[in-house]
């Protein structure tokens, strides 16, 4: 129906248009105030000879004041152009009242009597949006349960401010406006998703913040756009005790970090905290390690062709980031605690203040909660404390000691001088003495602490994996040889000040377990995305070192290339790492692909060999049939992409990417297509941008980011073997073209795409 014919068309103009100019006075007048701000602010630069705080202070509140502002003024800017994006009526139980609620990303409030006339979609009231059916609804509030009816549920399509489209849904349907969106083509950034989340997806944005969530996902299910709509969802509810500092994203990497930059600031946050796991753990051990190419390992699985080799690598890896390493870890660990109390008590002289035993109960006792660091400056406080209260008993003593002297010399020794020479020698004695006590009252505590060495997490996880105890207790787990492999990689790498990825976890703990964490560190809300790809062990060490935080942690098993570390099975990480505190919820639709693709792809996880696999069910979207075509080279290959991105050249196809297997065969089409002429880049891992359309990305690589179009250069039974990582990596490919799949085999087809028809 042409919007014009809609019977509320000028209602709804009309409302429009009144949004509009409000928001435009109100953006008129927060420029007058930051022009006022940025007057005072200058006045408070330009005057450096005034030593009084004021005029500082008052420089520091308008800073901040005019840093919101510059929120303020780019939500209102934003908000201009689609002011919101859906209505929902509403008439409370017991109301006549039928309320009109308009949503967007931002609530706009009458500034005389607050009344909203749009209300935030994170808002409590908004949930009937997303969640509420025509009829009977509710919603929940901090007052409790709201029940009411739904009378009409409406969303709108607004471009630059100009009313598009209306859609009644219920009445027609929610998926209209949702095929809509999904059909428009991909940027080459993720977008927010605000006016189409579905149910099972609102449901993991609004959880409870205080559950660690655990959410598998098949690929494309929205994952990443949850955990980030979560966030903005997080910040808005929980604004009274959390900064958006205290949120921290882990990501695969830096490109991967690109590529999502610019959800939150759509969906009006800023300043959470963006970061890789490496960047966390450099930060945690305070020092910047050289680190191996976190896909050096993987990489080196892919290409290697003795089974026998990779399958000694799998076992060291597999063992290096499981529950057994970190059993060992901690066994060694406790054997340091043990050991680390001198011998000697806490004395002065002969007098013993505090035994051996006292101390070192309270150093395993009381405070083994705490770093082995922090437990030692809580003992200090105790022998000082014990110090200063022995001072007056031992300077009494003393005295007597003194007078007692004074007065056998007195009795015993009769030339006057001789005498006085003698008394005089024992005042200065036990001055002296006096003087040695208030010394060890100052220092003692200090002195005795200080000889009490607590080394490097380095030094310490050295010492762990080239001691007898590791090698005794590994062997009960691995074999021989993988036991070598991994302490002569870790000789090896040694050698050049080098460590691996998989050392990072270990490091951590330690660090975490002996000198603490360092206070700068403030994250209270961890979200992890891709999580599959992380380990026990990891996920552990984040959960112990960051306490009280809770945590959003969502994957895909599918997609778990580093599978020698990766999560095998979320039971694992509910009861290793949770104790089965969490709530586990999971994403079996996917928005991004078409039918067509995704039943490629789902014949092909379905070679795993797991006993559940969850498959995708792709959102009722038709795309063209996928085809193999079988070539003779890679020099065929590039000959029919180029055809082919000639024909794309006018077509609404802009982001494409081929994505190879190994970065080796991505490094050869890439070099083939510049001698052509055409421009892609090759995604190595060390980009920090994210900015070309056209690319050339190893599959491992390509987790995460998707494409209008896909090409896989060669998926033939030479390169992809029916085996785990080649299915995952293969499978991860398939799944990243929105629209449009390109197969090619140079010679015989793998057996896990068989089935496609070739031409
Ligand atoms: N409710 C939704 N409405 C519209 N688009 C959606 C919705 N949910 C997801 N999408 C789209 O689906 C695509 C996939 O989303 P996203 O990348 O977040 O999925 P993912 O589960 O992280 O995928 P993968 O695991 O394959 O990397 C994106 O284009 C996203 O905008």
């Amino acid at each position: 129906m042409p919007i014009e014919k809609h019977p509320d068309f000028q209602e709804e103009l009309k409302y429009l248009d009144f949004i509009l100019s409000f928001l435009k006075i109100h953006h008129k007048r927060l420029l007058a105030t930051k022009a006022i701000l940025t007057k005072e602010l200058s006045k408070g630069i330009g005057d450096p000879k005034d030593d009084s705080s004021d005029p500082y202070i008052s420089m520091l509140i308008n800073t901040q004041l005019s840093d919101t502002l510059e929120e303020k003024l780019e939500k209102i800017e934003h908000a201009h152009k689609k002011p919101y994006f859906a209505r929902v009526d509403f008439t409370e139980d017991g109301s006549k009242n039928r309320e009109k609620l308009y949503i967007g990303k931002m609530c706009v409030l009458d500034d005389k009597n607050f009344k909203p006339y749009i209300i935030d979609w994170r808002a409590p009231i908004a949930n009937l949006y997303y969640e509420g059916r025509l009829g009977k609804a509710h919603y929940v509030c901090p007052d409790g349960k709201i029940y009411g009816e739904i009378h009409l549920k409406r969303q709108y399509t607004i471009e630059e401010g100009k009313l598009r489209n209306i859609l009644d849904i219920d009445i027609t349907t929610n998926d209209e406006f949702l095929q809509a969106f999904l059909s428009a083509n991909a940027d080459n950034r993720l977008k927010d998703i605000v006016s189409t989340i579905q149910v099972e997806q609102n449901r993991i944005i609004r959880a409870d913040m205080w559950k660690p969530l655990i959410v598998q996902g098949v690929a494309g299910s929205g994952k990443t756009t949850i955990a980030l709509h979560r966030i903005a969802y997080l910040i808005y509810n929980y604004d009274k005790d959390f900064v958006p500092e205290n949120y921290m994203i882990i990501a695969p990497n830096k490109l991967f970090l690109n590529y999502i930059s610019e959800v939150l600031p759509e969906l009006g946050v800023n300043r959470v905290k963006q970061t890789t796991f490496e960047e966390f753990a450099f930060e945690v051990l305070e020092r910047k390690i050289k680190l191996k190419d976190v896909n050096n390992t993987l990489s080196l699985l892919v290409n290697l062709k003795d089974e026998k080799q990779k399958n000694i690598i799998v076992e060291a890896l597999k063992f290096k980031t499981s529950k057994e390493f970190w059993d060992i870890l901690d066994k060694y660990l406790k054997q340091v605690e043990y050991n680390l109390i001198p011998d000697e008590s806490f004395k002065i002289g002969k007098i013993e203040l505090f035994s051996h035993n006292e101390i070192n109960e309270l150093f395993l006792k009381n405070y083994s909660d705490l770093p082995f660091a922090k437990r030692l400056n809580e003992i200090k406080k105790h022998l000082q404390n014990r110090a200063k209260l022995k001072k007056d008993e031992l300077i009494e003593k003393l005295n007597k000691i003194c007078d007692v002297e004074i007065s056998k010399i007195k009795n015993s020794i009769l030339d006057l001088k001789e005498r006085q020479a003698k008394i005089t020698e024992t005042y200065n004695k036990r001055d002296e003495l006096i003087g040695k006590v208030n010394d060890f009252v100052k220092s003692g505590a200090s002195n005795y602490i200080k000889h009490i060495k607590i080394k490097t997490a380095f030094e310490y996880y050295d010492e762990f994996l080239l001691s007898d105890m590791f090698k005794e207790n590994a062997l009960n787990y691995i074999s021989n040889d993988a036991y070598e492999y991994l302490i002569s990689t870790y000789i090896e790498n040694k050698k050049s000040d080098l460590f691996e990825y998989e050392d990072l976890a270990p490091l951590l703990y330690i660090k975490y377990k002996t000198l603490g964490l360092s206070e700068k560190i403030k994250v209270k809300h961890i979200v992890i995305d891709e999580a599959q790809d992380f380990s026990v062990l990891q996920l552990h060490v984040l959960k112990n070192i960051i306490k009280d935080s809770s945590f959003t942690i969502l994957g895909d098993l599918n997609q778990g290339i580093h599978y020698y570390r990766g999560v095998r099975n979320w039971n694992d990480i509910k009861e290793l790492v949770f104790n089965n505190t969490a709530n586990y919820l999971t994403l079996e639709q996917t928005y991004r692909t078409s039918i067509e693709i995704m039943d490629v792809a789902n014949k092909v996880i379905s070679y795993l060999k797991e006993s559940e696999i969850q498959l995708a069910k792709p959102v009722i979207r038709h795309g063209d049939k996928v085809q193999i075509k079988k070539v003779n080279s890679y020099k065929d290959v590039v000959e029919n992409i180029a055809s082919d991105l000639e024909a794309l050249k006018n077509s609404n196809i802009k982001s494409i990417a081929i994505i190879g297997k190994t970065l080796e065969e991505c490094k050869e089409i890439h070099k083939m297509l510049k001698i052509k002429g055409y421009k892609f880049s090759l995604i190595t891992g060390n980009e920090k941008d994210y900015s070309s359309k056209l690319v050339v990305v190893p599959s491992y690589l390509s987790k995460g980011l998707e494409f209008d179009a896909v090409y896989i250069p060669n998926a033939s039974s030479s390169l992809y073997q029916n085996n785990e990582l080649d299915i995952k990596l293969l499978y991860v490919a398939l799944t990243r073209p929105l629209h449009k799949l390109c197969i090619y085999s140079i010679g015989e087809v793998c057996d896990m795409l068989k089935f496609v028809s070739c031409n």
